[in-house]
């Protein structure tokens, strides 16, 4: 097992990262404060392990209260949110229940902001099952729901008390779901680390066969990455927003071909896409460099151009972005590989041009 630290002064917690972690209740028992814990998952992932990790904490006297939701991007909402408070409330959920996410990035984001509300705030813990989860959404304390309008819309920062990722649960993952993790892996090392994404070329195959030595050093140095910039700007003034490499336009991607038509990893990886060639066109990177993201991408197992919702439809969706300063769309862009910045000055007809170039009929 390796063990990383979110460093955030009293509101640090660990990221344990290893094989077989759902069978160590004793990674979770001193984060508990009353031993009665509510579970929130789904019902793709309840019959695979929801049982083990029950009977693991049973062990240990402690009561579960299982609450299992619908499977889907488009049950992160409101309603699905409210079906958790419902929950809780009828089985007499306190201020010391933990809820524990046990899932992918939906169920962490729904029952991370379930925790920051409930009661107006109970201690939460991630065990995340999907690479993209182990990677990125259960570290940083991102958490919220989608509206019609736009994704992750309303939301909370708040942190959980510890990150269990137990890669065994990888195993079950289906291979488009993996693909999905590996856009937000290659995103660390295209905003951050240069060595990492020359790495990650060398090793794909590596990563998509499931080797374990290749997967454990990806989830590693994803969660330093994202540990790292997370303890230096937890609310996003700065830095954190290089998180969101071709999240502008994966988010209109998303909401614009409907939640759950496209996975999340997909559009980020179309949008990064975007995101390159738009800096290449505003010379900031060469085509040479943009053709070393797109084959990545290719081999990830993702898409390396993205659905045409023309270029109103994208300018729309990503004017309702989070980034948006003063009515002014910000975008994270790169300066090759390994070096990204945010930036509102992006010409519009660049912008169009990239619309108009790397996309293909939905
Ligand atoms: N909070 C953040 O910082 C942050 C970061 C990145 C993404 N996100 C959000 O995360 C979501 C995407 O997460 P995701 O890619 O994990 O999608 P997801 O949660 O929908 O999971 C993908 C699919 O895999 C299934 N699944 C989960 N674990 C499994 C396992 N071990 N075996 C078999 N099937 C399994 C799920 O039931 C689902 O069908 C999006 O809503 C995105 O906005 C949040
Ligand atoms: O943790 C962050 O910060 C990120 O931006 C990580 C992203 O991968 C993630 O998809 C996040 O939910 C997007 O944030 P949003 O603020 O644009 O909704
Ligand atoms: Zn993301």
């Amino acid at each position: 097992m390796q063990t990383l630290t979110v460093d955030l002064g009293s509101r640090s917690y660990p990221i344990h990262i290893g094989a077989g972690l759902l069978h160590q209740p004793g990674l979770i028992l001193p984060h508990l404060a009353q031993r009665r814990v509510a579970i929130v998952t789904n019902t793709t992932v309840a019959p695979l392990y929801l049982q083990t990790l029950t009977d693991s904490l049973a062990l240990n006297d402690v009561e579960v209260v299982p609450i299992v939701l619908p499977d889907g991007e488009q049950y992160k909402t409101w309603e699905t949110l409210n079906t958790i408070f419902d929950a809780l409330l009828t089985h007499r959920c306190e201020r010391k229940t933990t809820l524990i996410a046990l899932g992918g990035g939906v169920i962490g984001d729904l029952t991370g902001f379930a925790a920051a509300s409930y009661l107006r705030g109970v201690p939460f813990i991630q065990i995340p099952t999907t690479l993209l989860a182990q990677v990125d959404s259960s570290v940083g304390g991102k958490t919220g729901i989608n509206h019609p309008l736009g994704k992750n819309m309303v939301g909370a920062f708040y942190q959980p008390q510890l990150v269990l990722a137990d890669t065994d649960t990888l195993k079950t993952l289906p291979p488009r779901e993996l693909s999905a993790g590996l856009a937000e892996v290659i995103k660390y090392g295209l905003i951050y680390d240069a060595a990492f994404f020359d790495w990650l070329e060398a090793n794909i195959e590596k990563l998509r066969a499931l080797d374990h030595d290749a997967i454990a050093h990806a989830i590693r140095r994803s969660c330093e990455v994202k540990a790292e910039v997370v303890a230096k700007d937890e609310r996003e003034s700065g830095l954190r927003a290089l998180l969101n490499l071709g999240h502008t336009f994966g988010h209109a991607i998303e909401s614009g071909m409907g939640y759950g038509n496209w996975q999340h990893g997909e559009a980020v990886a179309a949008g990064t896409v975007l995101a390159a060639d738009v800096s290449r066109r505003m010379g900031l990177m060469s085509e040479a460099e943009v053709e070393r993201v797109r084959i990545l991408y290719r081999q990830a197992g993702l898409p390396d151009t993205a659905p045409d919702l023309g270029v109103e439809a994208y300018m729309q969706h990503m004017g309702l972005d989070k980034k948006v300063e003063g009515g002014r769309i910000r975008f994270v862009l790169l300066r090759g590989i390994g070096a990204a910045f945010v930036t509102a000055e992006v010409p519009q007809a660049d912008l169009e041009a990239a619309l108009t170039h790397y996309v293909q009929p939905t």
